[in-house]
């Protein structure tokens, strides 16, 4: 498989609603997405989930372009693969830039998958045909507007609500969701917003029989979550501390985690996820995998990493019209009672839609090799 050119497409969407998690709030939307073509004219699809600022992690969209478009695509153009794992092993002397990995190496996975004429979860080594999501739900106005969200959702059968907290925004919003849903599965995320100051509060949040509490702790953080996890009842569920298998180890050595959130962008992509997914596997750590709001391709993605196994919990795939008006793959993602269809066409299964898509492409850029 000789990779012969690569597209860039600086993307701009808005979601039809804010998203607010305690680091800020996201309404537009500005990513890349990644087209590969092989020497016999297959294309593949990938998506960086960097954001317009470094609020989640220290990449943006602007980083991202600079590290494709100068090192990573320099990389692959021209070269031959037999199996996307290469690709990895060839960013390995880059250090981090995860999600611009992630994005090439995304688009690479897809084309080998349709090339070879398999799902790109067959090629993953995925064998669920259907798999489970939850919603992840941002910060509101007030605990009524939250309330009235979930009974939404829960209508609509997602499998688990995840709620986004921070100081001033916790105990007494899960105290208020779980008088109206007792029995709901409830996990809630903090995008590192304490401290081990706040022992006592997130000790109090034992009292909610949450799922798990998503990331409490500092972004890069995997010492005080072994001491935070060691005061809780809850299980902790680690998201930003998590850049690749190494990291996953040494957590899972420390006691930080007992939960892992894979994110495809975070640790550098699907190779890597699936080396972390296998390692969480033997060890008897649940995984689920978490999402960037992202637009259907990098959706279509995670829809195949989750039919991997160990993808024990509901991930927070849900379907594309949660986010956009109208999504740039066809199909868009759909969740039914909280559960997608893996689809049965090759590569990642949906189509890209180009009229869609070129509705909200900003810029271009364009790698040919001769
Ligand atoms: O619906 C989604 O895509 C997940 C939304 C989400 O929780 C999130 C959104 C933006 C940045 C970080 C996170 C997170 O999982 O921490
Ligand atoms: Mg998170």
């Amino acid at each position: 498989m000789l990779i012969k050119e690569m597209n860039i497409r600086k993307m701009n969407m808005t979601m039809k609603s804010p998203f607010s998690t305690s680091f800020g709030t996201f309404q537009v939307k500005e990513f890349l997405l990644l087209e590969a073509t092989d020497e016999l004219g297959n294309t593949g699809w990938g998506e960086s989930t960097a954001f317009q600022s470094p609020w989640y992690s220290e990449e943006t969209l602007e980083t991202n372009l600079h590290i494709i478009r100068d090192f990573l695509i320099p990389l692959v153009l021209d070269k031959g693969f037999n199996h996307p794992d290469e690709v990895s092993e060839l960013f390995a002397p880059l250090r981090k830039n995860n999600m611009a990995k992630a994005a090439v190496e995304g688009a690479i996975w897809d084309l080998y998958a349709k090339r070879n004429k398999l799902t790109l979860a067959e090629a993953l080594g995925g064998t669920a045909e259907k798999i489970e999501v939850g919603i992840s739900i941002g910060i509101q106005k007030s605990a009524a507007e939250l309330i009235n969200l979930v009974h939404g959702y829960v209508a609509e059968g997602y499998k688990r609500m995840k709620v986004k907290i921070k100081p001033g925004h916790d105990v007494e919003v899960l105290r208020a969701l779980r008088e109206v849903f007792p029995d709901v599965p409830l996990m809630a995320d903090a995008n590192s917003a304490y401290t081990l100051n706040d022992i006592k509060l997130l000790k109090q949040l034992d009292e909610f029989n949450l799922t798990m509490i998503e990331q409490p702790l500092a972004s890069d953080d995997i010492i005080d979550h072994a001491k935070l996890q060691k005061e809780l009842k809850t299980p902790i569920c680690l998201d930003e501390s998590i850049l690749s298998l190494e990291d996953t180890r040494k957590a899972f050595e420390l006691g930080s985690t007992k939960i892992i959130n894979i994110k495809i962008g975070r640790v550098g992509g699907l190779t890597e996820s699936k080396k972390i997914h296998d390692f969480c596997m033997a060890n008897g750590i649940p995984v689920w995998c978490g999402g960037m709001l992202e637009s259907g391709i990098g959706r279509a993605h995670n829809v195949a990493l989750t039919t991997l196994p160990n993808f024990i919990l509901p991930g927070d795939t849900a379907s594309s019209s949660r986010y956009w008006e109208e999504d740039v793959i066809s199909p868009e993602v759909v969740a039914e009672d909280g559960y997608i269809t893996v689809p049965k066409a090759y590569g990642i299964g949906y189509e890209p839609n180009i009229e869609a898509m070129d509705r909200y492409t900003v810029e271009q850029f364009h790698f040919k090799s001769e």
